[in-house]
């Protein structure tokens, strides 16, 4: 608001008795909620006023007009219709606005009993923020929306976090410890739709840059919502238990973040209660770490521009179910580490890729089941209708035949545990549910006529009530006719006269005189049509009345009974819910895997890495879709060889285009793809298991942080050389293009010997730095490899094959051609080239690597402590002069000094 605008926390203007009651209403509701828009219900729209009004009219371009006045000054003000509030919400949510929305809690009625000035009764029952969305428009059924939040606890040693992240749309909710180092790269990964944060740890400058590259809205909250003590007791309570240790070992950093999660809940929901389930701790570790620029660069669940398609995602995804295709987004986001998982997962798709007709039936039960979380928690919440009611029952009716078909025996452990899961739930509510309702309900419940007939004799009742008094009423619309001689006599309904009679004009005499004004009551006259009403119509008026409002009231008295047995059955519907999802990820990797042609691979501890025909999953969808001819499979060998304990590195050089980043990427897509879980597009592959992956390929300006694309580049490369250890995965792409040659040189070939030497990892290097392929003489585990191609009249025809050995030149002149460069272009690019390449040879930059002394000289000198000042005789010298009692001529002697004493150490 205006400085000059009313405030309601100035008591001055409340007591003011310019402002109307209303008014006086919406400015202490407004002050209770000053970080939100409000939505101020008014009948059948929400209304908005003042700045709110002005912010929403400009983000939703809708009109802005004015309401009455308010201590003399207009009001500006716009409104949303009821029925498609949640198109307007998610476009405010999307643009970064926070929603409160405020019903009417009585009837107007009820308020115009309290005297014709009294103003209904109104209040906020839920804040509207990205974190806390339910609502079916507002969600996207393929992806979890979580609401994370940070807990800090400060100690001796730094300070100890954990992240908390919960999808209230689904009762999931899991905690993990992290480092600061560590954040992003969890955030990444989790990609909440917010973060919680405590009001001190938004502003340390520590976290300053990693919650501002989270893609996320970042909310701050009273440090106190963050105490663990009382996060712990607002745990106890909200879960109803009497201690936290069922829940795993917590850390005080994971009560308080779990703890500040619930209390936001809380705060949003008004005391609604999400069905969130007790938080499940993450061991540390436990999951592949990715960082940012990572997994951004492997377009493992989007683009780089941010779309589905053309991710490792789109091009894997086979589900059929809304909570199928949630946790496969998750599961390649998280791959494991823990090998028992891994070979649990893979044990379970293998199975399924074997067991055809069992897959085909499965997935086509699947087809049917619908999302059960999201309805559960909808109702939960109180904000569900008819519709999630049958969402559940047809949940639990697909449960039912999954379990049916699952009860082989013989399958392997997660498919026994799933199939526990959905056959648990009991007969009770699956019939209660199945006689209750009709087949398609209404969305909403006002719209009634939900429960099925036969189901409560007293519903049938009211409905025959109703139904037959609007019978009689069509029937007497004869009888008037025949009784007034008016054969264009029609009998109506509106809202407000309800029943009436209506005739044109000409027969208002008629009508208004005895005998039929005893009969027909004078209502309303309009410019053509004058209306009556009768006794015999108000009377059948309020029959139908009072027959339908106890038909709707039953309804919804049914409708709350069946909530609650959903309720009590709850924890087996969630975990049947999970199991539907699991189910569907396992049926869709094994028919990707069939459908592709993809292979168990052979996950193992260690630091094996061996991929014999490889390919690229999205690269090799794209090329059949363009009938750009097949993808060349290719081997890829990075595990220790024979008598060495470290990974191998492998240069890879050869023409533009050729094929280097696709070779690269899918050779981490392969190990992340393993896993997680899933078979992989090879022709046998063996992976020792990978703790951590890092890439630098692709190049982005960050313009928006002040970093150059060399910039960018320099910092993934240094994240990458400090951080990598012996059961990383590095793939490097390019690195030192974006500088002067040397420079660029200079800096990649001393990123490969520090890989070498300190990192010794696993390691693909592509350059086209043709000079970095002499490194494979000196150092023993550097191989070099290239992509082969054919010169054919003058044009070069890429292979795509990777072959052991080195390219000597780029081609980069021919491939300019194919891009279609000016000729007079091409033809002094190429005399440049020769000229270049002639001086090249002469001063043989090759020959390098005998001049150089080794990388390792460099690393013990950087080892070797510096001089002691102490026996610095220069040092020592100049500590001694005191310049301001020198002459000219002492300061002078006192430099020739120096100098001397300069050249002799
Ligand atoms: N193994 C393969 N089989 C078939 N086609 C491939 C293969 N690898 C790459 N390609 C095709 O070649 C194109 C270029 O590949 P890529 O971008 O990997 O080349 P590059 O060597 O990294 O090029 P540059 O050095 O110019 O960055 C891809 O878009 C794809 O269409």
């Amino acid at each position: 608001m205006t400085l000059e605008e009313p405030r309601a926390d100035d008591a001055d203007v409340l007591d003011d008795p310019r402002v109307t009651p209303m008014m006086r209403q919406y400015l202490e509701i407004k002050a209770a909620n000053p970080d939100c828009l409000l939505f101020y219900r008014m009948g059948d729209f929400y209304e908005l006023f003042f700045e709110d009004a002005e912010a929403a009219s400009r983000a939703l371009g809708i009109t802005l007009t004015v309401r009455g006045k308010h201590l003399g000054r207009d009001i500006p003000m716009c409104g949303v219709p009821l029925h498609t509030a949640d198109d307007y919400l998610q476009r405010l949510i999307a643009g970064g606005f926070r929603v409160a929305v405020c019903e009417q809690l009585e009837d107007p009625s009820e308020a115009r009993k309290r005297g014709s000035k009294s103003v209904v009764q109104r209040d906020v029952v839920r804040l509207v923020t990205p974190g806390t969305l339910t609502e079916e428009r507002l969600l996207d059924s393929s992806r979890n929306n979580f609401l994370a939040a940070l807990g800090r606890v400060k100690g001796a040693g730094g300070d100890e976090l954990a992240l908390a992240w919960a999808d209230i749309s689904t009762g999931e909710f899991r905690l993990m410890a992290v480092t600061a180092g560590e954040l992003p790269a969890a955030l990444a990964r989790v990609a909440p739709g917010e973060l919680l944060v405590s009001d001190a740890l938004y502003d340390s400058p520590e976290y300053r840059q990693a919650l501002r590259e989270a893609k996320t809205s970042v909310t701050p909250l009273p440090s106190a919502m963050f105490d663990s003590t009382a996060a712990e007791r607002r745990l106890l309570s909200f879960f109803a238990v009497a201690s936290l240790d069922g829940f795993g070992d917590l850390s005080r950093a994971d009560v308080a973040a779990a703890g500040a999660l619930v209390a936001y809940v809380d705060r949003t929901q008004k005391g609604g209660r999400p069905p969130l389930r007790p938080p499940r701790p993450e061991p540390s570790g436990a999951v592949v770490s990715i960082d940012p620029a990572t997994r951004a660069n492997l377009e493992l669940t989007q683009t780089l521009s941010g779309e589905r398609k053309g991710s490792l995602l789109w091009a894997l995804d086979r589900t059929v179910t809304s909570a199928g295709a949630r946790e496969l987004a998750k599961r390649l986001s998280a791959p494991l580490t823990d090998l028992k998982e891994i070979t649990r997962r893979l044990d379970a798709v293998g199975h399924l890729v074997e067991a055809r007709e069992m897959r085909a039936s499965l997935r086509e039960a699947l087809k049917a089941a619908p999302d059960l979380a999201r309805s559960r928690a909808r109702l939960a919440l109180m904000r569900g209708g008819p519709r999630d009611l049958a969402c559940v029952r047809d949940g639990v009716v697909a449960a039912g035949e999954l379990a049916t078909i699952l009860a082989v025996g013989g399958l392997p452990a997660a498919l026994e545990e799933i199939s526990a899961r959905l056959g648990a739930l009991s007969d009770e509510l699956r019939g209660a549910l199945a006689t209750a309702l009709v087949e398609r309900p209404p969305l909403n419940r006002r719209d009634g006529n939900f429960i099925a007939d036969g189901y409560r004799p007293e519903l049938d009742e009211a409905r025959a009530l109703r139904d037959e008094s609007r019978q009689v009423v069509a029937g007497l619309q004869a009888t008037y006719q025949d009784r007034t001689g008016v054969r264009s006599l029609k009998v109506k309904h509106n809202n407000v006269l309800g029943y009436f009679v209506e005739v044109t004009a000409q027969h208002e005499a008629k009508m208004r005189a005895e005998p039929l004004s005893g009969e027909f009551f004078h209502r309303q006259s309009l410019a053509n049509q004058i209306r009556f009403s009768t006794n015999e119509l108000a009377d059948l008026e309020g029959r139908i009345a009072s027959a339908a409002d106890r038909a709707m009231a039953l309804e919804n008295e049914i409708f709350d009974t069946l909530c609650h047995a959903i309720a009590e059955e709850g924890e087996r519907l969630d975990a049947a819910g999970e199991a539907l999802g699991e189910l569907d990820v396992l049926c869709s990797l094994a028919e990707i895997a069939a459908e592709r042609d993809f292979v168990r691979p052979e996950v193992q501890d260690g630091i094996a890495f061996d991929i014999e025909g490889g390919r690229h999953p999205v690269v090799e969808q794209a090329l059949e879709a363009e009938r750009s001819g097949p993808f060349v499979a290719n081997d890829c060998v990075l595990g220790p060889a024979d008598g060495q304990d470290a990974g191998r590195l492998l240069v890879i050089t050869g023409p533009n285009m050729g094929g280097k980043s696709t070779f690269l990427r899918q050779n981490a897509l392969i190990a992340l793809l393993a896993q997680a879980g899933s078979f992989v597009p090879a022709r046998r592959a063996r992976i020792g298991i990978v703790d951590r992956l890092f890439s630098r390929v692709g190049a982005a300006d960050d313009l928006a942080r002040g970093r150059s694309t060399f910039m960018v580049e320099m910092v993934e490369t240094a994240a990458i050389l400090n951080q990598a250890g012996p059961r990383s995965l590095v793939i490097l792409d390019e690195i030192g293009r974006g500088t002067a040659t040397f420079d660029g040189l200079s800096i990649a070939w001393a990123a490969i010997e520090h890989l070498h030497e300190v990192n010794r990892c696993r390691s693909l290097f592509a350059t086209h730095f043709h000079e970095l392929t002499a490194l494979a003489e000196t150092l023993p585990r550097v191989f070099n490899a290239t992509l082969r191609v054919k010169e054919w009249q003058g044009d070069v025809v890429f292979l795509h094959e990777v072959v052991s050995g080195t390219a000597d030149r780029s081609y980069g002149v021919q491939v300019a051609r194919l891009a279609g460069l000016p000729e007079a272009v091409l033809s002094r690019a190429k005399e440049v080239l020769e000229r270049l390449e002639d001086t090249e040879r002469k001063s043989g930059a090759a020959g390098l690597v005998s001049d150089l002394p080794l990388f390792a000289v460099h690393l013990a000198r950087e080892a070797k402590p510096a001089p002691a000042a102490k026996d610095d005789a220069l040092r020592l010298r100049m500590r001694d002069l005191a310049p301001d009692d020198m002459t000219p001529r002492d300061a002078l002697a006192a430099l020739y000094e120096l100098k001397r004493l300069a050249e002799e150490t």
